[in-house]
């Protein structure tokens, strides 16, 4: 998975100062949502044309929201919501099963990598008082279920036995092919947002990190100063594709200091720039902070794609995002040093 927690300077009080790991301080003037209308939605049916005039289109659009708050709904994706209703309904299978055998995949199992079980309250985001409320179960990049795969290495990912809970692994799977498919259609609109050749980024992608975790959420009793679904956070690739289910949750904090509800919106993604990017664009685009906080009423399910580059690949800066003006701000390192380091400190208990 993907992300890494922020600390809270002063512990558990409602507002205060974020520490980003890449060093940037925000400022929280409260630790109450309120509604907004800070986080656009894109109508990303244009990518699909042959008209680079329309692929451009979108692609502004992308580079305004991707600068701005780093976080957009993409609408019209294309993508048929019965994948993610399957997708959504083995995420209820599996969470249903008992704890024990939960446990038989735990991600302790696969050190430094982000795949298998993460167990209710095992994270202290934030340094609540109460442990995050969710649970999560998380795959990783498999080329036997890429169509476009280079490379027959295989998958992180740790599975129960097929008898356990039958077609669990292709349900989640049919849905990560379909989604990696939209992910690599939406790297040519992010090149395209760089003011880059469409195809800037092809050698990137073609064996990239690609992981999906399916979340649980109970509601939560405790206050938001004691307890969070998952704690304030960025990710860490290039970007993240979140299938929410109809309930409330999600959080973005704002450059003005305030949490914005990232309310569904049906058939709807969530994406945000994580990390990587905001790195290899030199802060161009920024990776927000963001966290869930469930008091909807009901169980919360979410379906986070976390998508970036080869993990061979040099994090090498974007050429139209640095000048002898505004050089770059971060040591070069592969996609593969950063993932391993971000997600080793987050598996030591940091979330
Ligand atoms: O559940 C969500 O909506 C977002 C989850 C998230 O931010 C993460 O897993 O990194
Ligand atoms: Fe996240």
């Amino acid at each position: 998975m993907s992300r890494t927690t922020t600390e809270l300077d002063q512990g558990k009080a409602s507002a205060g100062t974020i520490r980003l790991p890449n060093g940037q301080v925000l400022n929280v003037k409260s630790n109450i949502s309120i509604e907004a209308d800070e986080i656009p939605v894109i109508d990303v049916s244009g990518i699909y044309s042959e008209n680079i005039e329309d692929r451009k289109a979108v692609a502004e659009k992308v580079r305004e929201a991707s600068h701005r708050i780093g976080f957009f709904y993409a609408i019209n994706h294309g993508i048929d919501p019965k994948l993610a209703d399957g997708a959504f309904e083995q995420a209820k299978r599996f969470f249903a099963m008992p704890i024990e055998k939960k446990m038989e995949v735990d991600t302790a199992l696969v050190p430094g990598e982000f795949v298998g079980y993460h167990a209710m309250q095992q994270y202290s985001g934030n340094d609540r008082k109460h442990k995050d409320l969710s649970e999560a179960f998380n795959i990783a990049y498999d080329a036997k279920y890429d169509p476009e795969a280079i490379t027959d290495e295989p998958s992180t990912s740790i599975f129960l036995p097929e008898n356990d809970l039958p077609g669990f692994k292709d349900g989640l799977y049919a849905y990560h092919t379909r989604i990696l498919q939209f992910a690599r259609k939406m790297t040519r609109i992010f090149a395209l947002a760089l003011h880059l050749p469409e195809d800037f980024f092809a050698d990137y992608i073609k064996q990239p990190e690609a992981g999906m975790r399916i979340l649980h959420y109970p509601q939560q009793e405790h206050s938001v100063d004691d307890q969070n679904g998952i704690g304030a956070h960025t990710d860490f690739e290039c970007f993240t594709m979140v299938t929410q289910d109809s309930s409330d949750g999600l959080e973005v904090l704002s450059k003005s200091g305030y949490w914005i509800k990232a309310k569904p919106i049906p058939d709807s993604f969530v994406i945000n720039i994580a990390d990587c990017f905001m790195r290899q664009t030199n802060d161009f685009f920024v990776s927000t902070v963001h966290r869930v906080i469930n008091k909807s009423g009901q169980e919360r399910y979410s379906i986070p794609f976390f998508y970036g580059f080869d993990r061979k690949k040099v994090l090498e800066p974007v050429p139209t995002c640095v000048s002898e003006d505004n050089p770059m701000k971060y040591p070069l390192m592969t996609s593969g040093e950063y993932y391993k380091w971000r997600a080793s400190k987050a598996k030591d208990g940091e979330l």
